[in-house]
């Protein structure tokens, strides 16, 4: 199978949803951010801390690199800046399939005000709550003209619980054995 890899903004659920995705189409799944973690030996925030965004995204650059090369046929959940950096969306495109994961900004922001998933997510860990739907709207526009270059989209706005997750990967994975 090609490698599918799942674009989209912070908390669209890339994650949680390509691991049932993985899972449903027997396939091994890569998380960008775990295996950036593994290989650095520090949390994506520390990452963030002690070498700013624009080095994070330089690591990142590598690890997909990597992976689309190592990790073929797997699922791989990208993070929700992968692509923006320069190159990376025309990497994935000639690598396998990318599909755009979209959710509402209304739903985004009311999962990362979870003080958890705030925590470990650098962008808006020092914002009041009341700032993250103004900020996941205007930066989810800028990162459009980006996200937009999947060949497949997919809105996921509807799935609320880990139950739908499950019956969206199983219908996605149905989906995606007819195209592929
Ligand atoms: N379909 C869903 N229904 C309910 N909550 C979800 C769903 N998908 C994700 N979430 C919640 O939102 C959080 C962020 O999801 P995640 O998969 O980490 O998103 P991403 O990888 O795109 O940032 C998760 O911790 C999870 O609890
Ligand atoms: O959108 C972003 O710039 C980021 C998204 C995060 O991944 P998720 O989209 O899985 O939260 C993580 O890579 C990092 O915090 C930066
Ligand atoms: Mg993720």
């Amino acid at each position: 199978m090609t490698t599918i890899f799942l674009i989209g903004y912070m908390g669209c659920g890339k994650t949680t949803l390509g691991a049932a995705l993985a899972a449903e189409l027997g396939v091994p799944f890569v998380d960008l951010d775990d295996y950036i973690e593994e290989r650095c030996e520090a949390p994506i925030s520390l990452i963030f801390k002690q070498r700013g965004e624009r080095g994070f995204r330089e690591i990142e650059r590598r690890a997909l690199v990597e992976v689309a090369a190592s990790a073929t046929g797997s699922v791989v959940a990208c993070g929700g800046g992968t692509p923006t950096w320069p190159g990376n969306m025309e990497l994935m495109n000639g690598a396998g399939l990318t599909i755009w994961l979209t959710t509402s900004p209304e739903r985004i922001a009311a999962r990362l005000a979870l003080p958890e998933q705030k925590a470990k997510r650098p962008l808006i860990a020092a914002m009041q709550d009341s700032e993250i739907l103004r900020y996941v709207k205007e930066n989810q526009a800028r990162r459009e003209p980006c996200y937009s270059q999947a060949q497949l989209r997919f809105d996921s706005t509807r799935i609320e619980t880990a139950r739908e997750t499950v019956a969206t990967a199983r219908e996605l994975a149905t989906l995606l054995r007819t195209v592929l």
